[in-house]
């Protein structure tokens, strides 16, 4: 079997922006290529470019030099609609601050991505339902978000995430507003859900515990991304 197409590669990119007259390299030549299955952690400073290079990947900004593939696709070649529908259907977004929709059910919340990328059928509703399960909310479909701790919101996401099965999982400090061991359980889940569904997960975190169950951790000191040795 020829091997698997990367999820995602950043060959030599470079982001800049101008401060002032003068103009500042956040990311210099960052090189990486990551593939499904694949459990990655992402470490930095405040301030050393985390989220700008989420934003590259998620073709939300693009790279003043270099170039980012994301199945196989070039970012800078697509349309911004078509970015945003690569962005739809191939990716999956965890935020610190849980970003549900409050006028949504849990189960509709869920439902949202297949809905978007036309895969809500007969069997999305099953779909939605098995998830809820697996993250234990299986008696909260018809709640309100604004009705669930923030521990239960964040397994929500996890499972919104998901839903449409998309081969990258972008996560920012997904347990940054949760305690130690909430946070514990939503990264159980995390690890779980993307590894069964051999998912590529790439999770900026300060936890140490995500790092020790990682299977690659990358860093990025002034501008460069380093491949640090990951757990034996
Ligand atoms: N649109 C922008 N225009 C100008 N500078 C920007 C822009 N976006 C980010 N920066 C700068 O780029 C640097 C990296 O920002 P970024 O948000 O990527 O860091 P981060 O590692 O995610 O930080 P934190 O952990 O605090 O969220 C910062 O110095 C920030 O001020």
């Amino acid at each position: 079997m020829p091997p698997a197409q990367p999820v995602v590669e950043l060959h030599d990119v470079s982001k800049s922006y101008a401060e002032g007259d003068a103009v500042r390299e956040v990311l210099s030549n960052v090189r990486i290529t990551l593939h499904a299955g694949e459990f990655i952690v992402l470490l930095g400073r405040s301030g050393s470019g985390k989220s700008t290079l989420l934003n590259l990947i998620s073709g939300i900004d693009l790279p003043s030099r270099g170039t980012v593939r994301v199945d196989g696709r070039e970012l800078v070649t697509l349309s911004e609609h078509e970015r945003t529908l690569l962005r739809r259907e191939r990716i999956g977004f965890i935020f610190q601050a849980f970003n549900l929709l409050p006028t949504l059910t849990v189960e509709e919340n869920i439902l949202l991505p297949l809905e978007l990328t036309g895969r809500d059928g007969p069997h999305s509703r099953n779909r939605v339902r098995e998830l809820l399960d697996t993250v234990g909310l299986g008696n909260r479909a018809a709640s309100f978000p604004d009705r669930l701790s923030g521990g239960e919101q964040q397994r929500v996401a996890v499972a919104r995430a998901l839903a449409h099965t998309p081969p990258l999982l972008l996560a920012d400090e997904p347990t940054g507003n949760l305690d130690e061991q909430t946070g514990r359980k939503v990264l159980d889940l995390l690890e779980g859900l993307t590894r069964r569904e051999n998912a590529c997960a790439l999770i900026v975190t300060h936890d140490p515990g995500l790092v020790a169950r990682a299977d690659r951790v990358l860093s990025l000191e002034t501008g460069r991304l380093v491949e640090r040795e990951a757990r034996a």
